[in-house]
């Protein structure tokens, strides 16, 4: 029933795609399903439920004969939406689809759909919570193999279990509490209730902290790992960007400076939704559009999942013969000139535009003058997502230097690539791959599910706040304001899957819970 207390509507749409194709979907949902079916398919009772029948659909008015098509009845409540449903597959060619849309908008009560409204009125019927709608949607936005894993795992209710058994615990936890503020006195009350309840919550608390404390693999993977290509100018930032999505994504030249934006691409890494940036080369400079390129590249930088910092190989290896083979030191020394990464030792007191320092390319990076960059560098700890690309390796003329370079340091991979004859490059991508993976969960299919959307992440930090100030009114021995935050905590829970009563909390109460033995 509607808000006057009408049924709703019964609407139809195009559910598959859009475009010329063999077979177009339309489905109708409503009361008026059966009757639209009866009379487009020219019958005289409704079909057998789910099964496939082959008809003339016909115009209901003109009983103009409109396509042959496959009919199928979903009688309330074993339909999608929870109403009586129906499924004309039809010809998906555009003049056959404004024929049924005219058809179709002939029957009294039948109208075509809003947008989402087939999953709202799922929702509305009790068909789907809210992470399962959620779930629906990342299903039939996932494109690539990972998220639609996720987001089938989601649509399927794993998410939705999880909530929902943490809202009922919680339930039980509410009706012991206020069973004592209620009974407190009566002898018949079970002994030490309210300790019981206490730890019980602590315990859920936990568990949702744990889920909290997920590293946003969830979120990664729906909304895709950022990867950022950093380097000085020249270095072949763009040429790698160009070998991983495999298209000339970004412009390429001899001539430093080049790219001076962001420039993105989406790529499907190992299964994985990537979003590659090639960004400008990290040079101090007095030109104001190249400057603000270099500003946009650290950004990225910082807000990046993975850093793909490229090094000349040349120059490279110029600096670390010079420094006794030490890597640990050179590779930071030399990330340092671009200004990526913080070296521990480096006192906090420095100001690192009072240190003046060549480049090979003859630059001076940070000179002491304004036109020098405000360096935000990586803490040493995130090493792990830093991945150093030694490219031009076709330039080292057959001497093998691969015995002499590390794969690793200090947690950072290394690896040794050339962009123009795609040395390496395999080995360079797998790397990334198995760091992209590792940023998304690894095995989407163990464990707990991931949360996905920082609606959830918002809704439970709200959950484990609640559940703080209830151990706190507990601790401080008020009942009555440590009820009132279990009750919070469940509203709040109960806005991740759409279930808001508390009517539930009531039954538990008076059925459930048992006073005394
Ligand atoms: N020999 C050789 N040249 C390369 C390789 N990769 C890139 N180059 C060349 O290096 C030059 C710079 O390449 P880009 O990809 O534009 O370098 P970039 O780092 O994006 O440069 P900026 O836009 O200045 O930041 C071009 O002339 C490329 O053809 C490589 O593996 N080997």
């Amino acid at each position: 029933m509607n808000s006057v207390g009408m049924p709703p509507d019964t609407i139809f749409s195009l559910s598959s795609g859009h475009g010329k194709c063999g077979v177009a979907v339309i489905r109708v949902s409503g009361a008026s399903a059966g009757n639209a079916l009866m009379k487009m398919g020219n019958l005289r009772q409704l079909p057998t439920p789910r099964v496939a029948v082959l008809r003339k659909v016909i115009h209901p008015d003109s009983a103009e004969h409109i396509d042959n098509g496959l009919i199928i009845w979903f009688p309330a409540p074993n339909s999608f939406t929870g109403e009586d449903c129906v499924e004309f597959h039809v010809h998906g060619g555009p003049a056959i689809l404004v024929s049924m849309v005219t058809a179709l908008s002939a029957i009294p009560g039948v109208r075509q759909a809003e947008a989402g409204e087939f999953t709202k009125r799922a929702f509305m019927n009790g068909k789907l919570d809210l992470t399962e709608v959620e779930g629906l949607g990342d299903l039939i936005h996932a494109e690539t193999e990972a998220q639609r894993k996720q987001a089938l795992r989601q649509m399927d209710g794993a998410l939705s279990q999880l909530y929902t058994s943490w809202r009922q615990r919680i339930i039980k936890v509410i009706a012991d509490v206020e069973a004592h503020i209620d009974f407190g006195e009566d002898e018949l009350i079970e002994d030490h209730i309210l300790e019981s309840a206490a730890s019980r919550a602590e315990e859920i608390q936990k568990e949702i902290q744990i889920h909290l404390q997920d590293n946003r693999q969830g979120e990664r993977l729906r909304n895709g790992v950022h990867v950022a290509i950093l380097g000085e100018p020249n270095v072949g930032k763009s040429s790698l960007l160009n070998s991983i999505c495999q298209r000339p994504a970004a412009i390429v030249s001899h001539i430093p400076g080049t790219t001076r934006d962001i420039v993105e691409s989406a790529v499907n890494i190992g299964g994985f939704p990537v979003l590659l940036s090639d960004t400008a080369g990290l040079r101090d400079t007095v030109d104001i559009v190249e400057k603000e390129g270099v500003r946009r590249a650290l950004n990225r930088a910082r807000l990046s999942d993975v850093k793909v910092v490229v090094v000349d190989v040349q120059s490279f290896l110029r600096h670390w013969k010079t420094s006794a083979n030490n890597i640990d030191s050179d590779v930071k020394q030399h990330l340092g000139y671009i200004g990526i990464i913080e070296d521990p030792t480096e006192s906090s007191n420095v100001n690192e535009n009072d240190v003046s320092m060549e480049t090979d390319s003859g630059i001076n990076m940070t000179g002491h003058t304004n036109t020098a960059i405000s360096r935000e560098k990586i803490p040493s700890e995130d090493l792990q997502n830093v991945i150093l690309v030694l490219n031009k390796s076709d330039l080292l003329e057959g001497r093998d230097v691969n015995m002499d370079l590390p794969h690793s340091c200090k947690g950072m991979d290394v690896c040794m690539v050339s962009c123009k004859t795609g040395q390496g490059m395999e080995a360079f991508v797998q790397v990334l791959a198995e760091k992209i993976k590792i940023l998304c969960g690894g095995n989407l299919l163990a464990g707990n599910p991931s949360l996905t959307q920082a609606r959830h992440r918002l809704l439970l930090n709200n959950c484990v706040h609640h559940l703080t100030r209830f151990s706190q009114y507990y601790r401080f021995g008020d009942e009555v304001l440590a009820a009132e935050s279990l009750r919070k905590t469940i509203r709040e829970m109960g806005k991740l899957t759409g279930k808001i009563s508390t009517e539930d909390i009531l039954d538990v109460i008076f059925k459930d819970f048992c006073i005394g033995k």
